[in-house]
């Protein structure tokens, strides 16, 4: 079966920008559906009762707000989450984003290393689609850890330091990591020609008409669920 289309990151950043001007979306609307299907995608691959602390990592753009969201999510699905969002974005979402966490009680820690060592599985919500160029501070040490760490992860949008393009950096083992599952949303990008772990497609907003001007598939959603499992590359299952 054919594999679903990808989006490359220019598209993606145009079709983002056309969702909230004459889609007439708002940022916290997109947001919250995309954080809501990272959280399913982290049931699908592992429930609460059996894996109860997820540590999720939360970059400075809208990725790292879908990581937020989806802790909010996993906190009510019944996972106890801890937050490491060295970055804090200085705007009122992100700001109430936080305060909802903090009210619900979910600790938020500067310690990323140590916070791993407890924890069942990781959320990488540190960069998306717009990702570009060498990682920068606070971030190497993170993406380190990851790679020299056991524990796996569930990358959102993208596996934090890989070109959405052109897939893992080509700068030898021990500074790229690799992903157990990835959740693409809206459309695959590019980069998972390189993957090869369990693949969701989320964020259930898009017309049949939007993804047909910008040449990528709506994934063949089942019923009410923000999560479809596809294959490695986008494959249909
Ligand atoms: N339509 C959708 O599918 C939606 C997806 N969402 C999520 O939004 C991200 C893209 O968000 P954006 O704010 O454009 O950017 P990022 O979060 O990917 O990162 C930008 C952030 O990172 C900094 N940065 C960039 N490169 C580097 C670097 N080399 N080192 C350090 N820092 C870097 C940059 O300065 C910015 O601060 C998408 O992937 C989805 O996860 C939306 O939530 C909803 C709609
Ligand atoms: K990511």
């Amino acid at each position: 079966m054919a594999a679903l289309r990808t989006l490359g990151p220019r598209a993606a950043a145009a079709l983002d920008e056309e969702l909230m001007s004459t889609g007439a979306f708002s940022i916290d609307q997109l947001m919250e559906l995309a954080g809501l299907s990272v959280a399913q995608a982290m049931y699908a691959l592992s429930p609460p009762q059996k894996s109860p602390a997820i540590l999720v990592a939360c970059g400075p753009g809208n990725n790292g707000g879908d990581g937020l969201v989806a802790a909010r999510h996993l906190h009510h699905f019944g996972y106890k989450p801890t937050m490491y969002f060295p970055k804090q974005t200085k705007n009122e979402l992100y700001g109430r984003l936080v305060k909802q966490l903090q009210q619900l009680k979910v600790p938020f820690t500067d310690d990323f290393v140590g916070a791993a060592k407890g924890s069942d599985w990781i959320i990488d919500a540190i960069f998306g689609f717009s990702f570009s160029g060498e990682v920068r501070e606070p971030f190497p040490g993170v993406i380190k850890a990851l790679a020299e760490s056991k524990i796996p992860v569930l990358a959102v949008d993208a596996p934090s330091s890989w070109n959405i393009d052109s897939g893992p950096p080509q700068d030898g083992p021990g500074q790229h990591y690799i992903p157990a599952a990835l959740i693409s949303l809206t459309a695959p990008k590019p980069l998972v020609k390189w993957f090869g772990g369990r693949h969701f497609v989320g964020g259930r907003f898009v017309s049949q008409e939007m993804a047909d001007k910008y040449e990528f598939d709506v994934p063949p959603y089942k019923g009410s669920e923000q999560i479809v499992e596809v294959g490695s590359h986008g494959e249909k299952l």
